[in-house]
């Protein structure tokens, strides 16, 4: 891909002594009461840099919880006088930015289900010209990585520097173990194109439920992500909006003692037996890759052979008994099953380009 983010580092707008970033709070605001003893008990817990909550819902089908709208920003803005911590909020159209503006919100965050559709994105850049405020971009709720980088190109286009990635997770056709499945590759890749780019991991709405948190924010700490943003409410069970994902300013308190930040690099110490090891890895890869392509002939050979007797190239009872086998034998050489999985599609499907082109070559 093809693009240049012009980005302030995190630490400029932010001061964390080069801690990830904790951005915790209610889903929603829904009383002042709940807005102040949430934000007054994690302010006592300390560990928050700034305070997040939902001022307008989007929700999935219509009769839920739709958010308190002018009212919470005006707790929102007590909650910051009383504890000093600095408001997130989730902005959705120019209104909102306007009222966000106005009642001294100091961070922004585009949700998954706006960064999905450029003309709400174009708006809302539009709105934020000559205004400097960081704007953090979740992830397009599906796994488009141009999409979420067009996101902060129209920011920039509206001379948004102060800028930061929110990797949420992407929307499931099926049922599966995540509310959001994390995808990690996206955000992997994401930070490989813009390294100076703070990307921030929301383990809440990756898990959907409480119990998933601990080992996603170890994921994000050991991916080395620049913080978090997880959702925290004085009373979860009795949450208006995503009562089963939040947890106590206290529990949270617990298990963000629990996680551990292991540093970004390598001691010099182990400069040599770094080099070993790294050596031993680029031999290794370089034999799989003279396996691959003497794998890839003997498929090419069979592709002529389809071509020259008309026959099929997807062959589906082969494939099937070639994706069962090598899971097996990955179980008995200790490889993750669903790792070799995964391995095999793709090679299957380089398989079958390789042979379509074999096909199309007797056209010529
Ligand atoms: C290689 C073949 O063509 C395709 C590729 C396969 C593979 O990569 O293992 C298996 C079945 C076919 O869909 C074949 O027919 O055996």
């Amino acid at each position: 891909m093809n693009a240049n983010l012009d980005v302030v580092p995190m630490q400029e707008w932010i001061n964390t002594d080069g801690k990830p970033l904790i951005i915790a709070g209610p889903c929603s605001a829904e009383t002042e009461e709940q807005v102040l003893e949430t934000a007054n008990r994690i302010k006592a817990e300390g560990y928050a840099h700034i305070m997040r909550a939902g001022v307008w819902k989007p929700r999935t089908r219509p009769g839920s919880f739709e958010g308190m709208g002018e009212p919470a920003l005006q707790w929102l803005a007590e909650a910051k006088k009383q504890t000093g911590l600095p408001l997130a909020i989730e902005v959705a159209n120019p209104e909102h930015i306007e009222l966000a503006l106005k009642y001294g919100v100091d961070v922004l965050w585009i949700g998954a289900r706006t960064t999905v559709n450029p003309f709400n994105v174009q708006d809302l850049a539009d709105a934020l010209k000559g205004v400097d405020i960081p704007v953090l971009v979740k992830n397009p709720v599906n796994p488009d990585l141009a999409l979420w980088v067009g996101a902060f190109e129209r920011l920039q286009g509206a001379g948004i520097k102060k800028i930061g990635a929110i990797h949420r997770g992407f929307s499931n056709a099926q049922e599966t173990k995540y509310r959001n499945s994390p995808m990690w590759q996206m955000a992997v890749e994401m930070k490989r194109l813009f390294p100076q780019l703070p990307m921030i991991g929301d383990p809440s709405h990756m898990a959907g439920k409480r119990s998933l948190l601990m080992e996603l924010s170890q994921r994000i700490l050991d991916l080395n992500y620049d913080g978090m943003i997880i959702e925290t409410h004085r009373d979860p069970d009795k949450a208006w909006s995503d009562a089963s994902q939040q947890l106590t300013p206290e529990a949270l308190g617990e298990m963000l003692r629990e996680l551990e930040v292991r540093k970004a690099n390598y001691g010099v110490e182990f400069t040599d037996e770094l080099a070993g090891l790294r050596a031993k890895i680029d031999n290794i890869d370089r034999e799989l890759m003279e396996v691959l392509a003497a794998r890839m002939a003997v498929v090419e050979k069979l592709g002529e052979y389809k071509r020259d007797n008309s026959v099929a190239v997807l062959q589906l009872d082969r494939w099937k008994q070639v994706h069962a086998d090598r899971a097996k034998q990955a179980s008995g050489l200790g490889l993750y099953p669903e790792f070799v999985e995964e391995l095999f599609k793709l090679v299957h499907l380089e398989s079958i380009r390789k042979q379509t082109e074999v096909m199309h070559s007797s056209l010529a």
